[in-house]
């Protein structure tokens, strides 16, 4: 008998589950076996649909390779490379992230082309940066409709409205900002996989914060834009007050007050002043819109 973990169902969005089969209620259940392992599937035909992450022979000791000791936390031992290579499998695939161990990428044969083709537009991310009252969630909104009406699916993430749930745990330190910023890029990545187009729109006031979010995605899929807007006339706007209580020293750490805002080095789009004048929300809509239509964003 032996003990294998697998996807039961043994379809994509099974459940992983440790089985134990043995070789007679093998045949009732139409059990397959591969590699001398008993395990569990639906019928040959299905086999390819198996997707056993590791298994341990009921002798239960754990196998010398290369001199090691091969034995994971939960006490299944991986699957011989052989038996991987039967699956198009790699066992390297099996990783460590950060405090994630022992986790596998379970691929889906519906992928981003397909509901890019049904969306009619490209999955990517238009990430707005700039201080506080710069314009980023008016701008964003304006995006979200202009390109609603053209019949392209949108969704927004704004860093006020994310801190209201999924971030409400984090500060305005560097590090919470720093934090928020990977979850927001993240969310960012998973939607513009699903074939959106995102509008993140946080200050965001750190390069390598932004940097490492555009490192997330494919190349291309990132599109940053600056909303230079000097901090006078975002002070002069204010619309919730935050710069009067930051300037009275009520909140600590206010961007662009007493904590830094790094403008891009180098980036998709830059929304500047012209002079004294602030590019009016139509034109700058426009701009962005323009980019997306010249590079192929808004078709499949
Ligand atoms: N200390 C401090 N510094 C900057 N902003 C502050 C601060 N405290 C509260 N707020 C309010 O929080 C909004 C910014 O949230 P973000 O998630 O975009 O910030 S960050 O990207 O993590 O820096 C920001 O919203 P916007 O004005 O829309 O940018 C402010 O309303
Ligand atoms: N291009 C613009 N010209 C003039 N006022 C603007 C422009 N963009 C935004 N505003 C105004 O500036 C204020 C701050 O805008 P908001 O979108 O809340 O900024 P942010 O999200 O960057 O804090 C709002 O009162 C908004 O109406």
């Amino acid at each position: 008998m032996s003990v294998v973990q697998a996807l039961y169902p043994p379809c994509c969005c099974g459940i992983l589950q440790i089985v134990e089969c043995g070789h007679s209620a093998m045949e009732k259940l139409g059990f397959t076996n591969f590699c001398g392992i008993d395990a569990i599937g639906i019928s040959r035909k299905r086999k390819s649909l198996l997707k056993p992450i590791m298994a341990k022979e009921d002798d239960g000791a754990s196998r010398i390779e290369d001199g090691h000791q091969v034995k994971k936390p939960n006490g299944l031992t991986p699957l011989a490379n052989h038996s991987a290579a039967l699956f198009g499998k790699n066992l390297s695939e099996m990783s460590n992230i950060g405090n994630s161990m022992n986790i596998c990428w379970h691929e889906c044969p519906i992928q981003k082309l397909d509901r890019e083709h049904l969306l009619q537009q490209k999955g990517c991310v238009i990430w707005l940066t700039g201080l506080s009252g710069s314009g980023k969630s008016t701008l964003a909104c304006f995006l979200s409709r202009s390109l609603h009406s053209r019949g392209k699916l949108t969704y927004i993430l704004d860093g006020d409205n994310i801190r209201h749930g999924l971030n409400r745990d984090l500060s305005f330190r560097a590090e919470d900002r720093s934090e928020n910023i990977r979850r927001i890029g993240e969310v960012a990545k998973l939607l513009a996989d699903a074939g959106l187009i995102c509008i993140a729109s946080l200050i965001s006031p750190y390069r390598k914060d932004r940097d490492a979010c555009r490192a997330l995605l494919p190349e291309g899929n990132f599109i940053e834009v600056f909303i230079d807007v000097p901090l006078e006339v975002c002070e002069a706007r204010d619309p919730k007050g935050l710069y009067k209580l930051a300037r009275a020293g009520k909140i600590k750490g206010f961007t662009g007050i007493d904590d830094p805002y790094e403008p891009p080095y180098s980036c998709e789009i830059v929304l500047e002043q012209k002079g004294s004048e602030c590019t009016s929300l139509g034109d700058m809509t426009e701009i962005v819109i323009s980019y997306l239509d010249k590079n192929g964003y808004l078709r499949a």
